[in-house]
């Protein structure tokens, strides 16, 4: 299997919107049983031990922290989960054992998944709410909290989480801040690197470094927790996270568009922002062959007539009648000018969430059709269906699906090639060409999906090799026995 295929039998992020988690899991914490070269042969069992301790209790439901407790009082659940962090890394540092730290492992390119001997060090048992302050929307949780309880957590407060991710069901928010996860909201809330505020986070050598903050501004010195934010376990474990949650918004609409061509998408887009201007919150695309996929694989329907391009617009807003104002006088505008041909408008909670499962239920039904060649490319907003365009007569027959959808509004393009079975001359085909495509448009290889094991060759497309050799030091000064995620992130020095 090449370096970035995915493998069809690869675990997948949970389904659409509408999925709903399947309840608090036990999860193991694996250790593979094969010491390091010069680790101490003793070592290993032992870690096994200590590190197994940690999954016998119940594992805890989301739940907030009694204020009398205090975060890190002996005794109290926080604590004592930071505490095993802690501990692990040390006795790991000291025994030169890799350990690799895992959230939810719902990630695209392998950085969660252990290469050879690492340890799994597992954030699952890190599951509670420390804080929520409901004047800021401030809310201070444990990294193993998943997304989508969090998401209920606030909502039930009128705040919703700045993010949100198809793998919402079983992601990790330690995991999302480690892999600078984008997903749907970041064209309204922007990126991790805005939204989180303070981080904890247990260097390799065990120190804990306490930058758990809920500071709107915080002006003193190097803003350290960046370093952290996307650096995929490679230069900290990240046990706690400070993040800052919108209002919830009154009124959602979403309207599904079918367009004619990749330049009418463009003019969309354009008059889309030009005439909803602050109310937008998400503006996706799709083309007729996800369209085929989804409905041939998960049995989903059109509700539009087929077209070569879809669209999906989200308005999140304070006053329905103001909103819905603004949608349609955009809409009269995009069909009278034929940029769109047919639309449909969700308002209610249940077809809100139909049309958001079609988009968002793509990477599954993908995965449904074979062995995918998976890209996920930032490019300059104009050219992002030309590559796909381009791959469609590269590579004809040899490809049973080349498919172009993705966050439109951010310029993020997921490429997908599907064929029934791995083939190198395939692989071949599709790289290094479409790495040099994008680097020839000064795009970025990996818009939201980090690199990991997968990715980590292909990092120099992208970043100038005094970037990479600075990357390599500071790696190098936070993590000098390489013990962190290794293999991960970084290519392996020459
Ligand atoms: O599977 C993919 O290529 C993209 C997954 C995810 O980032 C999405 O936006 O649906
Ligand atoms: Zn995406």
């Amino acid at each position: 299997m090449g370096p970035g295929v995915q493998d069809p039998r690869a675990r997948q992020p949970s389904g659409g919107r509408g999925h709903q988690p399947s309840g608090p899991q036990r999860r193991l914490l694996l250790v593979l049983p094969c010491p390091r070269g010069d680790a101490d042969p003793g070592a290993l069992p032992r870690a096994a031990a200590a590190l197994l301790r940690g999954v016998r209790g119940r594992p805890g439901r989301l739940r907030t922290h009694h204020p009398r407790q205090g975060r890190h009082r002996p005794g109290g659940a926080g604590g004592v989960q930071r505490g095993l962090a802690e501990n692990r890394a040390r006795y790991c540092h000291e025994r030169n054992l890799a350990v690799n730290p895992q959230g939810g492992n719902t990630g695209m390119v392998g950085g969660s998944v252990p290469v050879f001997d690492e340890i799994i060090l597992s954030t699952a048992l890190m599951n509670q709410v420390i804080s929520f302050h409901g004047v800021s929307g401030i809310l201070v949780c444990q990294a193993g909290c998943i997304l989508e309880e969090l998401s209920r957590y606030v909502e039930e407060r009128d705040f919703i989480m700045p993010l949100d991710l198809g793998a919402k069901g079983s992601c990790h928010i330690g995991g999302n801040v480690a892999t600078n996860a984008g997903g749907l909201r970041f064209l309204r809330y922007g990126s991790l690197h805005g939204t989180v505020l303070g981080l904890e986070v247990v260097l390799a050598d065990g120190t804990v470094l306490n930058c758990l903050t809920s500071l709107r501004k915080d002006n003193t010195g190097y803003d350290l927790k960046q370093l952290f934010i996307g650096s995929e376990g490679t230069l900290g474990v990240i046990t706690a996270v400070s993040i800052l949650c919108p209002p919830k918004p009154r009124a959602v609409n979403v309207a599904f568009l079918g367009c004619p061509g990749f330049a009418e998408v463009l003019q969309t887009f354009s008059t889309c922002k030009g005439m909803l201007g602050e109310i937008l919150s998400a503006f996706e695309f799709m083309d007729a062959e996800c369209m085929q996929l989804v409905g041939h694989h998960l049995g989903l329907v059109s509700p539009v007539q087929e077209s070569p391009f879809y669209v999906l617009i989200e308005t999140s807003g304070s006053r329905a009648g103001h909103d819905a104002e603004k949608l349609s006088s955009f809409l009269e505008h995009v069909l009278d000018f034929g940029l769109v041909t047919d639309g449909t408008l969700a308002t209610d909670q249940r077809r809100v969430k139909m049309l958001w499962a079609l988009r968002e239920r793509i990477t599954e039904a993908l995965s449904r059709d074979g062995c995918v060649y998976k890209y996920d490319i930032s490019l300059p907003v104009e050219r992002l269906y030309d590559l796909v365009s381009d791959l469609r007569a590269r590579l004809g027959p040899q490809a049973k699906h080349v498919v172009g959808y993705g966050h439109l509004g951010d310029g993020n393009l997921h490429l997908n090639v599907t064929a029934e079975a791995f083939s190198a001359s395939l692989l071949g085909a599709l790289e290094p060409y479409v790495y040099e495509w994008t680097a020839g448009q000064q795009g970025s290889v990996s818009a939201e999906h980090g690199l990991g094991f997968k990715k980590k060759d292909v990092l120099s497309y992208s970043k100038p090799p005094a970037a990479l050799q600075l990357m390599q030091q500071l790696k190098a000064l936070l993590d000098p026995k390489g013990i962190l995620n290794p293999y991960k992130t970084l290519p392996a020095r020459a």
